[in-house]
């Protein structure tokens, strides 16, 4: 081993430690998503810098102070992963101090719940559940055994089947990938122009069925779209009558 004390040998040891604690940031993302601080700051698009306080002031019941300092711990860590912008304001009584607040950046902005009720939040929730947590530890277990992938040690059944099972899980599920794949769809309905001489779409594993919903409301010439998904899934999508199918089934 080279000399420990060179530059590269100190980064090393710096890089190794963060990577050990790099769970914090996705808690951190958990844990703002759970207080609704996205939408206490964009306050429909105003998106004005708050401080901790004033955030905490917005997302608890009134009564409740809470910690500002430990939610100020938590935006400045996610503040350094791109999430927020942090501000500097000079406090009016003090010529030394400053306050430190936050507003969105355009990665925070996702967070934020549109005029659909979606947003990426679902997205973050969902992959933080109970169940997905428990099936981390184990994926070392995946390399030495592969015959039972860790969320099936961890909760005994595949993770579809175990959402299917589960309401909350499921419709959080759906909320996820609508508030995912809405945005990326409308963007992609602006500049792909493929689906002529099409008359039936198949959209496998569509969850609430909304890429066929918006590429059928785009292109009318499309008569008939499938949502090819499981029956706990499709029970939860809109049905377009005459429009789209809902297909019960399973791909395996
Ligand atoms: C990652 S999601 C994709 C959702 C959707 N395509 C979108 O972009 O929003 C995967 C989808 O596959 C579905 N799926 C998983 N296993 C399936 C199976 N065995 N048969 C049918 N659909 C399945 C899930 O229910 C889920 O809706």
């Amino acid at each position: 081993m080279e000399n420990e004390s060179t530059e590269n040998r100190n980064e090393a040891r710096i890089a190794i430690m963060e990577l050990a604690n790099m769970i914090s940031v996705p808690m951190s993302l958990n844990a703002v998503v759970r207080l609704n601080v996205a939408d206490a700051i964009w306050q429909g698009g105003s998106n004005s810098p708050l401080s901790a306080s004033q955030i905490l002031s917005r997302v608890l019941p009134s009564g409740h102070q809470g910690d500002p300092e430990n939610l100020q711990r938590i935006l400045r860590m996610l503040t350094s992963y791109g999430v927020f912008a942090e501000h500097l304001i000079k406090t009016p009584d003090s010529d030394t101090s400053s306050e430190r607040q936050y507003s969105l950046t355009e990665v925070g902005k996702t967070l934020v719940t549109d005029s659909e009720g979606l947003s990426y939040a679902s997205y973050v929730l969902q992959h933080h559940q109970d169940e997905l947590m428990r099936a981390w530890p184990l994926v070392h277990e995946a390399v030495v055994d592969p015959t039972l992938e860790p969320f099936v040690k961890a909760n005994g059944e595949p993770a579809y089947s175990y959402y299917g099972k589960k309401p909350e899980m499921n419709g959080l599920m759906l909320k996820a990938m609508s508030g995912v794949s809405v945005p990326f769809v409308k963007a992609f309905l602006e500049v792909y122009d493929g689906f002529g001489g099409v008359r039936t779409l198949v959209d496998v594993g569509g969850s609430a069925g909304d890429c066929l919903r918006m590429i059928l409301k785009k292109h009318p010439h499309v008569k008939e779209g499938i949502n090819f998904d499981l029956p706990e899934v499709v029970a939860k999508a809109p049905i377009i009558p005459g429009k789209i199918l809902l297909f019960l089934h399973s791909f395996y």
